[in-house]
């Protein structure tokens, strides 16, 4: 994934005084405790704009996206917080009032969502206010850019989603023979949608674009599975536009400033796309909005994180394409206002990751939308019923009896919309496509949703492993998603589970001896690297340590020279953008990028769905991973884009195999390759050599940084639990003194070393110590390794090593892994 881009976020209204953020909101001149005209307006009807921010993240402290809306008081009323719209600039607040007045319920809540973050935000191409923001006026219609000899971008997109992305090279402009894509013109796509494709250099689809793109544009539902990184999302996206743009009226209003089309703001829904997490969903709208630069297609983002009442009030401004997750989207229609009537109307619905999507835990809400859509209109009963039960769950309580009446009457109700929407079955499906797409399809999954039957094909099957086959997919899919009509399916790779372009092998290493390899792999193949453990400690241990042995001499900036970078759930949000955005390689405004150097990430399985970031050359599977289709996503984040076949954009996918858990990882390559030849290249994951004469020659390195991080990460919990020993102390009003708060905690007076025993081998360590250690592994990293060059060329990333490279090519290992590895290597490639 591309790191998140500005966000529209935080407005005045949703800084409630719990959030912990400050509150914004824009003042005329002057001041008045109370407005003497304007009227009150609901807080949806203020003009919102969005503030302009800075593009890196460091300098905003977490404001993404931020709100303004200017001309406007906030006054309480019989206790009750209203807004009055003012005419003059002299009607205005103090700001103080404004502050205190301002408390609509944010609720930046935690949202089960397992992602959580990356992007627990709303997005939208279109601000609502961007006449007196475009530069240039935008094409009314995508088809009447046609006839122009130069196609002008929209300038909204820019603003919102772009400003991060690789579609930063949307820019320019575009004339009409640039954006002759012959490849293309079996689809016979709008200019707009070329245009795009040709700024963004596709110029040939994918195996699964080009199977399913004409059958989507020809009206079919369709399954499609495609391994990771194979451009699923634009053979869902491409078509979406299609649909939108040959649905606009022939002749509309135009905006006189903009030459934008005044669509109406109760248009019909052009699609649904449902995602399992708000990463996921924030990275197809970023797609989708690269996609759809050239057109005016309103695109809104549905996740957890930010306040219903916002998100509502964008989706009230009319939009043609929804991405969410299912938790929030279910809040929002289960809250009446008329959505459930418009998903009821939507063209097209996609489920992205469908396998997740399905997934217990997101499983009922996804299950209740469908319902919902597949319903006959017009039963409000069952609406208002729904809209009870949502309120309840947010707020709590209610009457036990009126609850069980109630959903007694909901699930009668529930039972007739089922009726009735198989009755009108036919109606519903001419109308709406179901389009389902994922690299993978869980075996669990089926088991836990279809019962016995199921588990009898599935072992009729003769497939032993835990990836659902075609037929079985099917069969699924078709009995929970309630096609009304068979769609079509589309598995442009039966045959390998991982995408091709990710080349597999493993790394046997003794029990204790995996970081020592890990670092061994990190030299020899400097290269953007994910690592994926299994835990968030491994996480939290693996960080510092590596960027002991890693970083660089610069102490500019932030975070020095740090090259290694932590991604796991329990990180603040705005660090995890963080990480991704340096991960992914965007240049610090503090440090000489001159200077650049491959970048890690260590993460645990929160990125290992949807992250699509480029240039990732190598995956690294710290910890076996729990199951065979997490290996898949994992193995997937590399070798991305199956268009082309440069080697270049080959990726490798290595696991670090203890013995104990070499049994595992046979069964998890059965599961995998149960049905190939493929993995190893010959069923097998291939050993990858390790030449055995550089591991004694680092070990002694990455023993000290092992030491220094243990010791420090010690320290960092000693400290922590005595700042909360302090101030429990302080609310139970007891005095306790620095000696003491040192004895209950296990560190001695001098605060330096600890008599406690079980905190590990840090927990003695004095500080005098730690820097020692530091002094002898700066003298241990500057050493020469005895192969004609310094580890310190190893490490600069120049004349770095692509694995996957050198494995496709069979050569290269000469200096490296020994004549011995080089014939493992020859049998990897046969
Ligand atoms: N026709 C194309 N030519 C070149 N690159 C493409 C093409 N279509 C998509 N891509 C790029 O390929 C990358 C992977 O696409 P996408 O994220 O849609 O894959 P995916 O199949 O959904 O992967 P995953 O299953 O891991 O989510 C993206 O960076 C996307 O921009």
């Amino acid at each position: 994934m591309a790191p998140p881009s500005k966000k529209r976020s935080h407005s005045a209204s949703e800084n409630s005084a719990g959030s912990g953020r400050p509150k914004r909101i824009k003042k005329a001149n002057g001041i008045k405790p109370k407005p003497k005209s304007g009227k009150i307006v609901r807080l949806d009807d203020l003009a919102w704009k969005e503030v302009s921010m800075p593009d890196r993240l460091d300098d905003v402290e977490g404001f993404f996206g931020l709100e303004e809306v200017v001309d406007v008081e906030v006054i309480r009323e019989d206790g009750a917080v209203k807004f009055v719209k003012i005419g003059t600039e002299n009607d205005e607040s103090p700001e103080q009032d404004v502050n205190e007045a301002i408390d609509d319920g944010d609720d930046e809540e935690e949202d089960p969502e397992e992602w959580g973050g990356i992007d627990d935000d709303i997005t939208t191409t279109e601000p609502e206010s961007t006449e007196a923001k475009s530069p240039s006026p935008a094409p009314t219609r995508p088809k009447s850019a046609l006839k122009k000899s130069k196609l002008t971008p929209n300038p909204s997109a820019v603003d919102h989603e772009l400003s991060t992305l690789s579609f930063s090279l949307l820019n320019s402009e575009t004339t009409e023979e640039d954006i002759a894509l012959p490849a293309w013109s079996p689809m016979h796509l709008s200019p707009s949608t070329l245009c795009a494709l040709a700024h963004l250099k596709f110029t040939h689809p994918t195996p699964i674009q080009s199977s399913a793109i004409p059958l989507i544009l020809s009206g079919s539902s369709l399954i499609g599975k495609a391994s990771t990184g194979s451009g699923k999302t634009l053979a869902f996206g491409i078509p979406i536009l299609e649909t939108y743009l040959s649905s606009l009226p022939t002749t509309t209003d135009s905006n006189p400033t903009t030459g934008k089309a005044i669509l109406p703001k109760d248009r019909k829904l052009t699609a649904l796309i449902i995602a399992p997490t708000r990463e996921l969903a924030h990275q197809i709208t970023k797609h989708l909005t690269e996609l759809c630069y050239y057109t005016d297609l309103k695109l809104v983002t549905i996740t957890g994180g930010l306040s219903v009442q916002k998100q509502q009030r964008l989706l009230d401004n009319g939009v043609d394409v929804i991405v969410a997750t299912p938790g929030r989207l279910w809040e929002i229609v289960s809250e009446g206002q008329g959505w459930v009537e418009k998903l009821r109307n939507v063209k097209m619905l996609v489920l992205d990751e469908a396998d997740r999507v399905l997934e217990e835990g997101h499983f009922k809400e996804v299950t209740q939308i469908l319902s919902l859509m597949d319903a006959e209109s017009g039963d409000s009963s069952d609406e208002e019923s729904d809209e009870e039960d949502a309120k309840e769950k947010v707020f709590g309580g209610g009457d036990v009896e009126k609850k069980a009446n109630r959903k007694r009457e909901k699930s009668r109700q529930a039972k007739s919309n089922f009726t009735s929407s198989t009755n009108n079955s036919k109606k519903k499906e001419q109308e709406r496509q179901t389009l389902v797409f994922s690299a993978t399809f869980h075996k669990s999954l089926q088991q836990k949703l279809s019962g016995k039957s199921f588990k009898k094909s599935w072992s009729s099957s003769g497939n032993g492993g835990d990836l659902l086959s075609s037929s079985e997919s099917m069969e699924y899919l078709l009995k929970k998603l309630k096609f009304k009509q068979k769609p079509e399916w589309i598995d442009v790779d039966p045959l390998h589970a991982v995408a091709e372009k990710v080349k597999e092998g493993i790394v046997e290493c003794g029990n204790m001896e995996k970081d020592l390899y890990l670092y061994y792999i990190l030299l020899r193949y400097p290269s953007r690297t994910l690592i994926f453990t299994n835990s968030i400690t491994s996480v939290k241990r693996l960080v510092p340590m590596l960027n002991h042995l890693l970083s660089t001499s610069s102490s500019e900036g932030e975070g020095g020279g740090n090259r290694v970078f932590p991604l796991h759930s329990q990180l603040p949000q705005k660090s995890r953008l963080r990480s991704i955005e340096r991960f992914s390689g965007l240049p610090h405004p503090k440090l000489n990028n001159q200077n650049y150097q491959p970048t890690i990430l260590v993460a645990t399985d929160v990125a290992a769905r949807g992250l699509d970031i480029p240039s990732v050359s190598l995956v690294i599977h710290y910890h076996l991973p729990r199951t065979a289709d997490m290996y898949v996503h994992r193995s997937g984040r590399t070798g991305r884009s199956s268009a082309t076949s440069n080697p270049a954009t080959f990726g490798s996918s290595i696991i670090l195999c203890a013995p104990g858990e070499a049994a595992a990882m046979a069964r998890l390559v059965g599961k995998i390759h149960a049905d190939t030849n493929t993995a190893g290249k010959g069923g097998q994951l291939t050993n990858i050599g390790v030449d055995r004469n550089i591991i004694p020659k680092i070990r002694k390195r990455v023993d000290l940084a092992k030491k220094i991080s243990d010791a420090h990460i010690v320290k960092q919990k000693i400290s922590k639990d005595e700042d909360w020993l302090r101030s429990a102390a302080e609310d139970l009003g007891i005095d306790i003194s620095d000696s003491e708060v040192a004895k209950i905690s296990g560190r001695d007076k001098k605060g330096d070393r600890s008599k406690n025993k079980g905190r590990g081998s840090g927990a003695g360590t004095s500080k005098e110590e730690i820097e020692k250690w530091k002094c002898e592994l700066k003298v241990e990293l500057s050493k020469k390794v005895n192969l004609g060059f310094s580890m310190r060329y190893l490490t600069s990333g120049v004349g770095g090593v692509n694995l996957a490279d050198h494995l496709l090519r069979g050569g290269g290992h000469g200096g490296i892994l020994g004549a011995e590895r080089r014939e493992v290597v020859e049998e990897m490639m046969r």
